[in-house]
């Protein structure tokens, strides 16, 4: 009788946080530890203004690096002579004439004190121009809308981070800037003040950090090589060397970033130890989601939205990160007082019960 009564409290104490969550990516299939769960494109992405800067040249569309695994090492390790190995893994990336570096229109934002990175506007940008663009504009705003995106979480009295009071005026001009480069029918009602507002959340709590790197595509395709023992030492010490040369020249920024919008992987909710995660393997901004614990069919996938660094810092700041970027009190941290109340009321009912026996 007190196993099932504290099965029921959980039990309810999960549909309370289901109801938080809102919708969740559930497993139809058991998964083992690193198997692919899905694989897909963005409906829109974008690449950080500050990659050009850094000299890192990638696809305007699909954010494939614009250079060979051998020129990226020998610009990042600042050694021009280096000669990578296994030329068929060197070469692999020029295969792409189609992709290219476009030309990025810029807005006077650039000059205004609001915190986003220039990505989610163009993100926001591209996802009008995708409902602009499409051939069903109709059921191309209902694709958008599928996102979450709430501006306000009044349950825990939380607003995006972006779109504080403080930012009205900039949110207004930014609003009036993007109306002057895209206009039209179908959007008007993300031009609004509110729609805008809606907008910016939406890119805040659903863009997927993209990341994309020649060399890191390089190291993977020559470890999938069969080779002797011996040969594997020599390597091994040759990428840990390359490795430690661009570590001295270009310190730890080695990937081209970005943002980007998946349908499916932004269904996934939080978790501060997730079963999930994402990786993009193809060098572009195709995103791979794979299972980093076993997943039984029916189990929810998670993702952590907290990069490996955050992750290991306080349960308050991770939940001030989450809270800000995503709108949400950390349900771990609650889960865990949840759990504590439920035990602990359990204990009392125990205590009771052993009393009235
Ligand atoms: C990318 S969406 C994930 C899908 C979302 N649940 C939905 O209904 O569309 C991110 C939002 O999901 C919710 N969320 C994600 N993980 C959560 C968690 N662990 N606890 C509570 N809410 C969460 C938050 O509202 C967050 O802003």
């Amino acid at each position: 009788m007190r196993c099932s009564l504290l099965r029921s409290s959980l039990a309810e104490s999960q549909r309370w946080m289901q109801q938080l969550r809102g919708k969740g990516l559930f497993a139809t299939k058991p998964y083992n530890e690193g198997e692919i769960i899905l694989e897909e494109v963005p409906l829109v992405s974008c690449q950080f203004a500050w990659n050009a800067a850094y000299r890192y040249l990638a696809c305007e569309y699909c954010m494939r690096p614009l250079e060979t695994p051998e020129q990226n090492v020998r610009r990042l390790a600042g050694k021009p002579d280096i000669v990578l190995p296994h030329p068929d893994c060197v070469n692999s990336n020029l295969e792409q004439p189609s992709h290219v570096k476009n030309v990025m229109y810029c807005f006077v934002l650039l000059q205004m004190h609001y915190p986003p990175e220039t990505t989610s506007i163009m993100l926001l940008v591209r996802i009008l121009a995708f409902i602009q663009q499409s051939s069903d504009p109709n059921s191309a705003v209902a694709r958008i809308k599928q996102f979450c995106h709430r501006t306000v979480n009044e349950d825990a009295e939380l607003v995006h981070k972006l779109l504080g009071e403080q930012f009205t005026n900039q949110l207004n001009t930014l609003r009036e800037l993007t109306a002057n480069v895209i206009n039209g029918e179908h959007i008007q009602e993300f031009l609004t003040p509110e729609g805008f507002c809606t907008l910016m959340a939406l890119v805040g709590t659903n863009g997927q950090g993209v990341g994309t790197s020649p060399l890191a595509m390089w190291v993977n395709a020559v470890l999938s090589i069969a080779m002797s023992d011996d040969e594997r030492t020599q390597l091994d010490l040759f990428i840990d060397k390359l490795y430690q040369y661009v570590e001295e020249e270009s310190g730890t920024f080695l990937n081209t970033e970005g943002s980007g919008l998946y349908e499916l992987q932004s269904a996934c909710n939080h978790s501060c130890a997730p079963n999930a995660e994402v990786s993009f393997p193809y060098g572009n901004h195709r995103l791979q989601l794979k299972a980093v614990k076993q997943i039984m069919p029916g189990e929810e996938i998670y993702i952590s939205y907290l990069d490996e660094c955050s992750l290991q810092r306080s349960r308050h700041s991770r939940q001030k990160e989450l809270a800000q970027n995503y709108l949400f009190v950390c349900w771990c941290a609650l889960l865990s007082q949840a759990a504590h109340r439920l035990l602990t009321s359990a204990e009392a009912s125990d205590e009771e019960i052993d009393q009235d026996d």
